[in-house]
């Protein structure tokens, strides 16, 4: 077991190795040098074995095979590695430090397709309409945070639906936001029975349901909370925003949400997921360790295979994008593995992961409207050196430019740097990876 293991991770070295000389478009920290030297982006054929090898000794489905090697409660004593039946691709955005990297400047002229254009002829609310559904009586920042950043980073309006308690809080933050105090916790409404629960719920779907369809991108999870109640209601939204096909963001309480009811989100092309390193364990283990009887319990999350690891579980969560937080950023929908490590900051503030999964629902939206233009400008330019999927096209360009607005802010406040001053650099991190024209 150990020298099949061995040999797999030999396999993946050799796949990073190759990678950077230029069998997959690559944005990598690590060796500029071999950056430089990409002869092009084609898969090349030594590659082409590697991954056969990698990937295709094993034909059996994913639920019995995975890459999660043993972690503290093993079910059971056979626990393989990974051999997905589909190669993995792998695009991975890196750094150069002050963005000379080849690779980003052809990736970040194709995202620039997606951003729309400021012309005096387009009308409020074409740049995006983004809600945030977060706020309690705890937290109040993370709503405001991810709110503020879909404005400022070029949405033309943010909504954040939240407790009444929070509502208040909110508004006085700023008068930018429009704040709907709709929704409701066990603290506000006291001990009440299934009937009054299923009142409530029908009348907070009403007053959300009624905004829905105006949204291009919803963000739900910001400090909601975990009141059970409140879940309960969120939950109902998320069906209801599902059937009305709207991109769905789901970060912080949101995600702890989908981790307990997964088939919440299970098979919606248009979620994306940004865990967090812990709230990423947390999802594996309900997602591969409670439903694979064929590997551990608690499933080894390892910094070495991640990639492999998430293209499994987004694989498994059939089409969901997730967007993996942490010193680098990888994003799969199951199909496809991209990586950015490019800028950030060395701050790990809170808040700082609202700001992103602010930015990521304005560029899914953006991209999601690019795609559905059939004669959009450079489409196949951005499929192929992106992506042809919205959600992982928005995930990129919302981790870019919060790195970017990141590295920016700590440029100016080192050690003090805090999320408020990030998301002040948004606007000024958006010129300056998508310029506007002079
Ligand atoms: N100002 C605010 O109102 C803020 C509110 N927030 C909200 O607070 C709520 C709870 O969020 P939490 O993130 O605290 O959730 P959890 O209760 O899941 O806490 C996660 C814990 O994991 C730890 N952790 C995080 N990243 C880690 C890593 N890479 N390695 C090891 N440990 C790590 C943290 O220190 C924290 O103690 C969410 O609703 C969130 O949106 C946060 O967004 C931060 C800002
Ligand atoms: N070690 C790191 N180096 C550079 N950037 C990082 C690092 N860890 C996280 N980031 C970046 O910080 C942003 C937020 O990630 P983080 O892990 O802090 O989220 P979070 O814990 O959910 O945040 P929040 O405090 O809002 O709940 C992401 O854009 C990510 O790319």
């Amino acid at each position: 077991m150990q020298s099949a293991s061995f040999l797999v991770l030999r396999t993946r070295l050799n796949f990073s190795l190759m990678a950077s000389q230029g069998c997959v478009t690559q944005f990598s920290f690590h060796p500029p040098q071999l950056l430089r030297s990409l002869p092009g982006q084609r898969q090349c054929p030594k590659l082409r074995r590697a991954r056969q090898y990698a990937y295709s000794t094993d034909s059996s489905s994913t639920s019995s095979s995975s890459p999660y090697s043993s972690g503290s409660s093993t079910r059971s004593s056979h626990t393989p590695r990974t051999r997905d039946p589909e190669p993995r691709r792998s695009l991975q955005v890196g750094a150069a430090m002050g963005g000379n990297s080849t690779e980003l400047q052809k990736i970040l002229p194709a995202l620039e397709k997606v951003v729309p254009v400021l012309a005096p002829g387009r009308h409020k609310g074409q740049a995006g309409k983004i809600a945030v559904i977060g706020g309690c009586r705890e937290y109040t920042g993370a709503p405001y945070f991810a709110a503020i950043s879909a404005l400022k980073m070029g949405a033309d309006l943010a909504h954040v639906f939240c407790t009444s308690g929070a509502a208040t809080v909110i508004k006085s933050y700023s008068p930018e936001l429009i704040v709907h105090p709709v929704l409701h916790e066990s603290y506000d409404v006291g001990e009440i029975g299934e009937e009054e629960i299923s009142g409530l719920k029908d009348k907070v779907l009403a007053e959300v349901g009624k905004w829905l369809q105006r949204f291009d991108c919803i963000v739900i999870g910001p400090g909601l909370g975990r009141d059970p109640i409140l879940l309960d209601c969120v939950a109902a939204i998320i069906e209801e925003a599902k059937f009305k096909n709207i991109p769905l963001v789901l970060d912080g309480d949101g995600l702890f949400l989908v981790t307990n009811q997964p088939e919440l989100i299970i098979g919606y092309p248009l979620a994306i997921l940004t865990p967090n390193v812990m709230e990423h364990k947390r999802l594996v283990a309900k997602i591969v360790g409670e439903r694979d009887q064929n590997v551990p319990q608690n499933p080894e999350v390892s910094n070495e295979d991640l990639p492999g690891q998430l293209q499994d579980l987004a694989k498994r969560m059939e089409g969901v994008t997730i967007l993996q937080k942490g010193k680098t950023d990888y994003i799969s929908d199951g199909k496809t593995v991209l990586s950015s490590d490019y800028y950030g900051s060395p701050r790990r503030c809170g808040g700082q992961g609202d700001v992103l999964s602010g930015s990521t629902a304005v560029f899914v939206s953006w991209a999601k409207e690019y795609f559905s233009n059939e004669n959009a400008a450079g489409k196949k330019e951005v499929e192929e050196r992106v992506s042809n999927n919205p959600t992982m096209v928005g995930a990129l360009a919302g981790s870019l430019l919060c790195r970017k607005s990141a590295a920016n802010a700590f440029a100016q406040h080192k050690r003090a740097t805090t999320t408020t001053n990030i998301i002040e650099y948004l606007g000024h991190s958006m010129d300056e990876l998508f310029p506007l024209p002079q």
